[in-house]
C-alpha cells in the first residue's frame, strides 16, 4: 500500500504500540528518548568524532545543541573510553560557565549528547571578528574563562584541550566550556599506571584538533596536568590581545617545533601587565607555571572584581 514508508506505518510495522499521549510530553523522565523527539536543523560544529546539531525538542520546544556520535567509528577509532569519561565528567558538572549536558541516548546506530544550546558561537569567532581584544574585554573573558577551569580542576578534572574554538558563548556574551571528550578525571583511580601511560600515548599519536595550544609536557611523553590548562589559558590570553596564538607554525610540526621550543614573541602594542603574565605562565616545566589563584593575584587583573562574574553584564566588545 501506498503508506508503507510513513513514519506511523514504520511505528506500527515496528510493532510497538504508539505510546499514549502522556508519554510523549520530555517532562517524563523515564520515558526512553529517541531522535524522532527533536526536529534537528544546521550543523554547529563538526568534530574528528562528532557532529553537533542544533534541534528543537518537539513537544517542549526547547532549543539544544545535539552532540552525535557515530557507533561504528567510536569503536573502529578506540574511542569507547573517552566517549564514556565525557559522559560522565559532564554528568557531575554543573557551574555557569560550563556547558550543561542535559541527558544522553543511543539509537541502533548513533549517540546523543543533549547538550545546552550556547547561541553566540565561539571565541574564535569574536577575535576574527574584531581582530583582537582590548585589555578590558581579554581580562573579563580569560577571568570568566580562569573561573570555569577552577570549578573543573576542583572537581578533579583536566579538561586537555582548552582553546578559543572550545569557548562558546552564550546569549548574554558570558562564556560556556564546551568539548570534553578529551578530559581526564584526575581521580581516575580505576586505570593503573601502565594504562594511564598507554592512555596518554594513544591521547598523544591520535591528537587530533589544533596543535597551537596544547603544552609542551603533553607533546614530550608527560602526562598532561593541571598545569596543561593553565598554559592553554596563557595562549588564549596571548590570543585575545595579539589577535594571533602564540606559537602558530607553517603546520602541524613546525607548531610543535616552536612550543617545544618556547619559540614566541609579542607583537609591539602588547599590553605591558598582560606581557608580564604571559611569560610566567608561558614557561616550559610545568611545575614552574603559576596557580589559577596566583594568576588571579598577578597586577594584570588589579581592581578587577572576580566575584559574580556570571551576573555582571560582558563589556561591549569595541
Ligand atoms: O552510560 C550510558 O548511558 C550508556 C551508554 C554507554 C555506551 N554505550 C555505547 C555503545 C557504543 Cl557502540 C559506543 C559507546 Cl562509546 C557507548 N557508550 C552511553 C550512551 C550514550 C552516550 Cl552519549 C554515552 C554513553
Amino acid at each position: 500500500s501506498g503508506n508503507e514508508g510513513s513514519p506511523a506505518s514504520r511505528r506500527d510495522n515496528a510493532g510497538s504500540s504508539s505510546p499514549l499521549p502522556h508519554a510523549r510530553s520530555t517532562s517524563n523522565p523515564a520515558r526512553k528518548r529517541t531522535p524522532e523527539d527533536f526536529v534537528f536543523g544546521r550543523v554547529l560544529g563538526e568534530g574528528s568524532y562528532s557532529t553537533v546539531l542544533y534541534a528543537k525538542e518537539s513537544g517542549t520546544r526547547r532549543e539544544f545543541a545535539v552532540k552525535v556520535l557515530d557507533k561504528r567509528h567510536i569503536i573502529k577509532e578506540k574511542k569507547v573510553k573517552y566517549v564514556n569519561i565525557e559522559k560522565d565528567v559532564l554528568n557531575r558538572l554543573s557551574h555557569p560557565f560550563i556547558i550543561k549536558l542535559f541527558y544522553t541516548f543511543q539509537d541502533m546506530h548513533s549517540l546523543y549528547f543533549v547538550l545546552e544550546l550556547a547561541k553566540d558561537g565561539d571565541l574564535l569567532g569574536y577575535i576574527r571578528k574584531l581582530g583582537s581584544f582590548e585589555v578590558e574585554g581579554a581580562r573579563f573573558y580569560i577571568a570568566e574563562i580562569i573561573t570555569g577551569v577552577m570549578y573543573l580542576h576542583n572537581m578533579d578534572v583536566i579538561h586537555r584541550d582548552l582553546k578559543p574554538e572550545n569557548i562558546l558563548l552564550d546569549e548574554k556574551m558570558h562564556v560556556k566550556i564546551t568539548d570534553f571528550g578529551t578530559a581526564k578525571p584526575l581521580n581516575d583511580t580505576k586505570t593503573d599506571d601502565a594504562e594511564q601511560a598507554r592512555d596518554e600515548t594513544s591521547a598523544r599519536n591520535s591528537f587530533v584538533g589544533t596543535a597551537e595550544y596544547c603544552s609542551p609536557e603533553l607533546l614530550n611523553d608527560r602526562a598532561a596536568s593541571k598545569a596543561s590548562d593553565i598554559w592553554a589559558i596563557g595562549c588564549i590570553l596571548y590570543h585575545l590581545l595579539a589577535g594571533k596564538p602564540p606559537f602558530k607554525g607553517a603546520n602541524e610540526y613546525q607548531t610543535f617545533q616552536k612550543i617545544i621550543k618556547l619559540e614566541y614573541s609579542f607583537p609591539d602594542g602588547f599590553p605591558d601587565s598582560a606581557r608580564d603574565l604571559v611569560s610566567r605562565i608561558l614557561v616550559l616545566d610545568p611545575c614552574k607555571r603559576p596557580t589559577l589563584e596566583e594568576i588571579q593575584k598577578h597586577p594584570f587583573f588589579d581592581g578587577f572584581d572576580w566575584e559574580n562574574l556570571h551576573e555582571k553584564p560582558a563589556p561591549n566588545l569595541r
